[in-house]
């Protein structure tokens, strides 16, 4: 149990990351009187925040809690992390390797704090989830009470206490429970569950149908085509996911469909504006410049390819935007081809769950999912 569930005490919490979202869920346990310290590489916005309770960078128009010190720019501090009953991640999946190696000797020995990720996104290099991060970086017995948090959320709507419901998993049923007592607000409402796996390639995979359905937008299609795009991209992640080794079930929760769906309908999405920008014409690299924060749909569609091939699954539509943002294909041409396509059995799932097997193999676990 975390101390504020022993006895009344309020959690002390380490947020990695002052980005939308670190800096939005800083602010919901802020507002929760919880400790909040949260960490940024940039000395601007530690001295900004702390003198003015305003994040320079991302949310600029929202007030934050006081209960919130920014700390930085360099890495936390041994003592610091020591005291933390929680730990909550923040940061790009492509950051995630580096800041857990970096915690891992802090985390060696000593109490280890409930450990939260929030990224929604496959490392590029090694195609891994995060859960196999943590189990490389600071080994199996930590990865197994990791905690993931995903679902339909934009930061800018949480901050304004806009009702938001998540789910909240972890291979610990325990863990799970205590990370959504943490979080859960009238306002702001944690579903448990126990698939880890599924609920972060549900997480990842929506990023790449966002730029896609945004595409689709940025060329001038409309909600027919979107709905399509919805619809065939959930048939085509539950398809990769339950290859992979994760439930079906966990694409129709929060996590699956409802990011799916929230991610493929707004231009607040970066990776939906990703899309409709390189629909409209721009170019990725110019689009990625000014986008002033993190589309991690860009790079997950690198690895999803790589994933997609080992397990010998079809997949047109992530296979459309690899092509597009990898191959230099004309977007308008790749989108034609794709509409071209025969249409196949609406509904199929493909047998297998190697990669998972593996995976908690790993971790000192049967291999069921
Ligand atoms: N913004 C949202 O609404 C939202 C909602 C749910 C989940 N997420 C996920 O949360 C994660 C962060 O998103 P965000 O919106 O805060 O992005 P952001 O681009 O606004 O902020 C990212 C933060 O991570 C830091 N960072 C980047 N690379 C790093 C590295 N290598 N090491 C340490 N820190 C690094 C940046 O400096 C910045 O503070 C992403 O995985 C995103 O998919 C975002
Ligand atoms: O802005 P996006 O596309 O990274 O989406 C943010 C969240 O993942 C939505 O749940």
């Amino acid at each position: 149990m975390l101390p504020h569930q022993q006895n009344g005490h309020k959690s002390k919490v380490l947020v990695f990351g002052a980005g939308n979202f670190g800096s939005c869920l800083a602010d919901h346990l802020g507002d929760s009187s919880h400790t909040v310290y949260m960490w940024s590489r940039s000395e601007n916005l530690v001295n900004h925040f702390n003198q003015h309770h305003r994040n320079p960078e991302a949310l600029q128009d929202h007030l934050f809690a006081e209960s919130i010190t920014a700390v930085g720019p360099e890495f936390p501090s041994a003592e610091l992390v020591q005291r933390m009953d929680v730990l909550l991640f923040a940061i790009p999946t492509e950051g995630v390797r580096e800041t857990l190696t970096a915690l891992k000797p802090t985390l060696e020995g000593g109490k280890v704090p409930l450990l939260i990720f929030v990224n929604k996104g496959i490392e590029t290099k090694t195609h891994a989830l995060t859960l196999e991060i943590i189990a490389d970086t600071c080994g199996p017995e930590i990865a197994k009470v990791a905690t993931f948090i995903s679902g339909p959320s934009f930061a800018k709507e949480i901050v304004k206490r806009q009702p938001t419901s998540v789910s909240v998993v972890s291979l610990s049923a325990e863990h799970a429970q205590q990370a959504s007592q943490l979080f859960h607000q009238p306002w702001f409402r944690c579903y448990t569950g126990d698939d880890p796996i599924g609920v972060e390639l549900a997480g990842a995979l929506k990023n790449v149908y966002a730029i896609a359905a945004g595409i689709a937008a940025g060329l001038g299609f409309e909600n027919n085509t979107r709905a399509m795009l919805i619809t065939r991209g959930l048939a085509e992640m539950t398809r990769i996911g339950t290859a992979y080794g994760a439930s079906p079930l966990t694409f129709l929760s929060l996590a699956g469909v409802g990011d799916l769906f929230l991610t493929c309908s707004s231009k607040t999405s970066r990776n939906y504006t990703v899309g409709y920008r390189l629909g409209q014409g721009e170019k990725l690299e110019h689009i990625i410049k000014t986008l002033g924060s993190v589309a991690e749909g860009v790079t997950t569609a690198k690895a999803l390819k790589a994933v997609v091939d080992e397990l010998g699954v079809t997949a047109q539509i992530a296979s459309g935007i690899y092509d597009v943002l990898y191959e230099g294909r004309d977007v308008e041409e790749r989108a034609n081809e794709l509409l071209s396509l025969p249409p196949n059995r609406e509904l199929d799932l493909s047998e297998g769950g190697k990669p998972a097997q593996r995976l908690m193999e790993k971790l000192g676990l049967t291999p069921e999912v």
